[in-house]
């Protein structure tokens, strides 16, 4: 079996996660990073494995692209990667609550042939919402809850006081599309829900923090004509990012798998 080639957008965190559990069969031969983080992604990596600042750059054809990066990273590469008719799989999905962004997004997919797929992230589910959806959804609600360390250097520090914090303390209600342009990196699959459901609009959101927390918890509750679900998951962080659930990595590793495998589940 010849070895299929990966580009990963943004080496942070989860996409070293993602690097350390790649399947055999795809390497990861260029990652995409901002001119300052240059050299220190060189270093952390084998020399066969291209370290870029666009898209541009790359002169082969990866067999997918996998976003790691950021809100700032999708709408930094996205077009590119899908006007040239790559397969984009992201995790940035809050990005997407920008309408005009999206549009981009769709139009260069469109024009280039190019696909974006929308990956679950941190939750699972997504399959049952987006079947219910199409018999019609009366309503979705999301909540997160995180230990306050997973919250610092977010908007929620404007909001309470996570230091101070003695009990679970809910510190943002609001909608989905908010909810993902507030917290860029922690309320991301507020949108993804949003996307397999009911919209950024109708879809409502509750945030917490908690000091007993030791899981990113995430809960889904929809309603609608197929009868009622719900869904709770306590997804460990992963080590050097607090903010991510392995889980959203792990989401990211599925997708490279699903290229090397015949059969998708
Ligand atoms: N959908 C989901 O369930 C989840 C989505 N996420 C998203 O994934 C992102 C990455 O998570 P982590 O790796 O844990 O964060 P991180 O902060 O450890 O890594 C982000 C990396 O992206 C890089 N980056 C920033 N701007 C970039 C650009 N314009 N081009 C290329 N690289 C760029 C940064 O240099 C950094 O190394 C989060 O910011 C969040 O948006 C995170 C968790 C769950
Ligand atoms: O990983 C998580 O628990 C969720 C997250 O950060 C996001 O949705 O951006």
């Amino acid at each position: 079996m010849t070895t299929k080639r990966l580009m990963i957008i943004g080496y942070g965190a989860m996409a070293q996660e993602v690097h350390r559990l790649l399947p055999a069969g795809l390497e990861l031969a260029w990652v995409v990073v901002p001119e300052s983080q240059v050299t220190l992604t060189r270093e952390r990596l084998d020399a066969g494995v291209e370290v870029l600042t666009s898209v541009a750059q790359c002169e082969e054809r990866p067999e997918l692209v996998v976003e790691c990066a950021g809100q700032p990273g999708l709408a930094e590469h996205g077009e590119a990667v899908l006007a040239r008719g790559l397969t984009l799989a992201i995790v940035a999905t809050g990005a997407l609550a920008d309408e005009g962004l999206y549009g981009r997004l769709r139009q260069a997919a469109e024009a280039g042939s190019g696909r974006m797929l929308v990956l679950s992230g941190a939750v699972a589910g997504m399959d049952g919402l987006a079947a219910a959806r199409e018999g019609g959804l009366e309503s979705v609600t999301y909540e997160a809850c995180k230990a306050p360390r997973s919250w610092k250097g977010s908007h929620a520090e404007q909001l309470v006081d996570l230091d101070a914090l003695r009990e679970a303390t809910v510190f943002y209600e609001g909608t989905a599309g908010e909810a993902a342009r507030l917290f860029p990196a922690n309320a991301n699959v507020a949108a993804t829900i949003a996307l397999a459901g009911i919209g950024m609009q109708a879809t409502t959101v509750r945030l917490t923090a908690d000091p007993a927390a030791t899981r990113n918890t995430h809960r889904i509750h929809v309603k609608g004509r197929f009868g009622e679900f719900r869904i709770e998951l306590n997804g460990r962080p992963l080590e050097h990012n607090p903010k991510t659930s392995m889980l959203a990595a792990l989401s990211v590793v599925r997708a490279c798998r699903q290229v090397l495998d015949p059969v998708t589940v």
